[in-house]
């Protein structure tokens, strides 16, 4: 199978083998082709460069891109997509007053997802999961991390990650599996949290591990949910199991976790809605990537992610959606990166390399997704005709996409 796209407007984010990140400054270059060709073998980019030196050789498809821009599809580090049912009356609790941390303490919050996905069959909760695949696929994302988290028990906490990989075994967009037991405390433990934590390191962990069902392993790292011991703990368990770490971290709160996540060498310190120069410091000269989620803080009501400090600061930013049933109901990269434009001050190729390679980086696999390189999956956007690239941030809530290519084949 061969495919040959022409005429393309502009072909973004096109780079050697060899970047698997940009930070600080290399953020502001989306390295461009105008008036490109791009040539696909089965699920691999072959070749690409100006319309002047496409070959006029047979292939299987030709697509004409006239108009359009042709890009690597949104690599999304930080989601929660498998969750049951949904919070929408939280949703209407927040706007008539409460907060989000008043509603957690009342029993809502993460343990109101985790009663729900505990009361739901591992069948139901695929099917519920995968309407929300399909979707984030028409919106262009082609990589993938799911967490766990809503399970909360030995059970349930497998259940999720066995519908991840049911996933990952029907769908062909890239998938990345996180374990997240440590996203709260469970009714039942509230007062021997060390017991839960026990549960984690002892019965949860051998069993993920045995079953080969996760590639990282995240805790929240949060006032009122794990402290800095309990995450420092959890983390160094897994790693023992050969989990890669990754954080949620400075959500409502900078304590010295974005030190600790550097410590443990993880991948991603995620959230970040309050940094410190501390925070900064701990960053500068690590291989951890901080992952921005710009929907939380709009669907919150929260601060956002402060990228101008922190890219101006030499470091990567990454840009995620979160999707999960509380603070993040939605899964559109397309929004996330408008959103970081409008809110976060981020120029539109600051964006779209935070939210491509720099969120490949996140998942451990930008040497293969994230941008337009030969030998690398050819996971493609082509959007409607469009003026420049600019214009999909400048155009928020509005569809611009008209094809996704997954692994060479035209999915939408
Ligand atoms: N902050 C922790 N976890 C999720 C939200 C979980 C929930 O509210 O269900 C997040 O990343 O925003
Ligand atoms: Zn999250």
């Amino acid at each position: 199978m061969s495919l040959l796209i022409i005429n393309i407007k502009s072909l973004i984010q096109v780079r050697n083998q060899n970047v698997l990140k940009v930070s600080g400054e290399e953020m502001k270059h989306l390295p461009t082709i105008e008036n490109a060709f791009l040539y696909i073998e089965n699920d691999k980019i072959v070749d690409y460069g100006s319309m002047e030196n496409c070959k006029n050789i047979k292939v299987s498809k030709t697509i004409d891109a006239l108009g359009k821009i042709v890009m690597p599809t949104w690599c999304d580090s930080h989601t929660h997509i498998v969750y049951a049912g949904n919070r929408e009356q939280e949703f209407v609790d927040r706007i008539k007053g409460l907060s989000y941390t008043e509603i957690a303490n009342r029993g809502g919050g993460i343990l109101n997802s985790a009663k729900t996905l505990q009361n739901t069959s591992e069948d139901d909760l695929y099917q519920q999961s995968i309407q929300r695949i399909k979707n984030v696929i028409k919106l262009g994302t082609g990589a993938l991390e799911i967490k766990s988290g809503y399970g909360l028990t030995v059970e349930s906490e497998l259940k999720m990650l066995r519908v991840i990989k049911r996933i990952k075994e029907h769908y062909p967009l890239k998938i990345k599996a996180t374990f997240l037991g440590a996203h709260a405390f469970p009714e039942s433990y509230l007062k021997d949290k060390q017991g839960y934590i026990d549960l984690i390191i002892n019965k949860m962990l051998p069993k993920i591990a045995n079953e080969n069902l996760a590639d990282f392993i995240d805790v929240f790292c949060e006032k009122g949910y794990f402290s800095l011991d309990d995450t420092d703990a959890i983390l160094t368990a897994g790693k023992q199991y050969g989990l890669i770490p990754k954080i949620h971290v400075n959500q409502f709160n900078a304590f010295g976790g974005v030190a600790l996540g550097v410590k443990h060498n993880a991948l991603s310190v995620d959230h970040l809605e309050e940094l410190n120069q501390d925070d900064i410091d701990a960053l500068k000269g690590s291989d951890t990537m901080p992952v921005a989620l710009p929907s939380c803080s709009y669907f919150l009501s929260i601060p956002y992610t402060p990228a101008r400090q922190i890219i101006d600061s030499g470091l990567p930013l990454a840009l995620a959606t979160d999707y999960n049933p509380g603070s993040t109901p939605s899964g559109n990269m397309n929004f996330v990166v408008s959103t970081a434009c409008i809110k976060m001050k981020m120029t539109p190729e600051e964006a779209i390399n935070a939210a491509t390679i720099n969120g490949a980086y996140a998942m451990g696999i930008s040497n293969e997704y994230g941008s337009i390189t030969k030998g690398k999956i050819a996971n493609l956007i082509i959007t409607k005709p469009v003026p420049s690239y600019n214009y999909l941030p400048y155009s928020f809530g509005e569809n611009n996409i008209e094809t996704v290519i997954i692994n060479g084949e035209v999915i939408t």
